[in-house]
């Protein structure tokens, strides 16, 4: 399991806490851990603007199978405050109910009213092992990223402000580094001279799920690219590290986010889609724009691809594909490396499907697809995969979230830098939208999206 647990006695208070995010993945998350690491000393504080009666039950179910002791003890001292966390004094107050010991402040809010928590906190005297636990997304554009991590920074050293994106918690994700470095096989691999594009593509059978407060404001770009994809592009595209810890993973994935460009001219390397009513595993779904909550005049993508490039030594002229789409049929949920073709051309020797490095982001299964010729004839079109079994992880992505939020441990966490070059680099797709340069397609839910791959 790598790095000891730190049992330093943590309370962590959760702002937004009456929201889905806390009782759907972050309670949960943390309840894993409990439950796997008993010596775990954590005492969480839930609030937000409104009163919560049943915030022990919310507890207490988002734990759900999880049992020991921590998870008791947790369960036993956990409670609600309400507060106004952007007013100084109802956050002062808020804050006195932390323990002695590391407190982390969660930050489940929107980015606006992350801003005015972060100014609150600066006219108030702050524990002293305080650390900052920033939800994605950061900010709205790149400006106003730079500002909350500007605000951050003046409250706490950089090194206790973690900037969360659970993808970077996902198990194949974490198992991408593995594959990469733990080995001599694949890393040279990728590079230029043999990989001819790559695809990293997150589908969903969900539709908004009730979340159209969020959504409809957001689209598929500001919510998946701007974060999730672009950072599992960096782990994959990032160079060696010679350590995992210390932060110096999030500083190479920020090398290479610095050095990424949407391809122009836009509208020839974007495409963007909205999903119409339909069915998905004998769900029924309505048009995206009959959801509850959605206003048409907004013009929402639900679905988007975006081919980026990363401009350096390694990776410049490799197209990168990424996209993401809501209530898919068949979702494919992967990162692909096709190599290029064989110099002898695909007539003389194996198939036109290439080489090709899969890692399934949904099961973790990594495969190795190779042209072989043959069956006994090296014109043939056989191929053989490599593929390894998968385990289940102990740890879902947030419980890996919040392990390492709980051991004060930056490795998986996003920089200041990286937040920033993540809006930079998607601002040219948001703009297309909604000046109507790329238009929003109709696809039916159910479908593979307006593009199969
Ligand atoms: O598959 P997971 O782990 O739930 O992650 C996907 C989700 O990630 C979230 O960050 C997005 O806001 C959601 O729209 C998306 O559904």
């Amino acid at each position: 399991m790598g790095a000891m647990t730190d049992t330093t006695p943590t309370t962590l208070i959760v702002l937004g806490a009456s929201g889905d995010l806390t009782s759907r993945l972050l309670l949960p998350g943390l309840g894993e851990v409990l439950a796997l690491q008993p010596e775990r000393q954590v005492r969480v504080i839930g609030s937000a603007r409104t009163d919560k009666q049943d915030w022990r039950d919310t507890v207490a179910q988002a734990f759900g199978d999880s049992a020991g002791p921590a998870v008791e003890r947790t369960l036993e001292t956990t409670e609600w405050v309400t507060a106004d966390a952007s007013s100084p004094q109802e956050l002062a107050q808020l804050l006195e109910h932390a323990d002695d010991g590391r407190v982390v402040l969660y930050f489940a809010l929107a980015p606006a009213v992350t801003g005015k928590v972060l100014d609150a906190l600066s006219e108030i005297e702050l524990p002293q092992d305080l650390w900052l636990a920033l939800e994605k997304p950061i900010g709205t554009d790149e400006d106003s990223a730079r500002e909350l991590n500007r605000l951050a920074d003046r409250l706490v050293p950089a090194d206790r402000i973690l900037r969360i994106d659970h993808f970077l918690g996902e198990p194949a994700v974490l198992d991408l580094v593995g594959l990469r470095f733990a080995n001599r096989i694949i890393e040279p691999l990728l590079h230029r001279d043999l990989v001819e594009s790559i695809s990293i593509t997150f589908d969903e059978t969900l539709g908004l799920e009730g979340r159209a407060g969020f959504y409809d404001a957001t689209g598929a770009i500001r919510d998946m690219h701007q974060s999730h994809l672009l950072q599992v592009m960096g782990v994959l595209m990032m160079d060696p590290p010679s350590s995992i810890a210390d932060g110096e993973i999030p500083e190479l994935i920020s090398q290479v986010l610095a050095r990424t460009s949407v391809i122009g001219p836009i509208e020839q390397n974007m495409a963007a889609g909205r999903y119409t009513a339909g069915s998905i595993d004998g769900r029924e779904l309505p048009s995206y724009v009959d959801e509850e909550g959605v206003d048409p005049a907004n013009g929402t993508e639900t679905w988007a691809r975006l081919t980026v490039e990363v401009d350096s030594w390694r990776w410049q002229g490799v197209p990168v594909h990424l996209r993401s789409g809501k209530a898919i049929g068949s979702p494919h949920q992967e990162v692909l490396v096709r190599f290029r073709p064989v110099p002898a051309g695909a007539q003389e020797f194996g198939d036109p499907a290439g080489d090709i490095l899969r890692v399934d982001l949904a099961t973790g299964e990594i495969s190795l697809e190779l042209s072989a010729g043959g069956p006994f004839d090296p014109r043939g079109t056989s191929r053989v995969t490599l593929s390894s079994a998968t385990p289940e992880s102990p740890f879902s992505a947030y419980g890996s979230v919040v392990r390492r939020m709980l051991d004060a441990d930056r490795s998986f966490s996003v920089s200041a830098e990286a937040s920033q070059h993540c809006w930079r680099i998607v601002q040219p797709a948001i703009d297309a939208v909604a000046d109507g340069l790329v238009p929003v397609q109709d696809y039916q839910a159910g479908s593979e999206g307006p593009e199969t791959i």
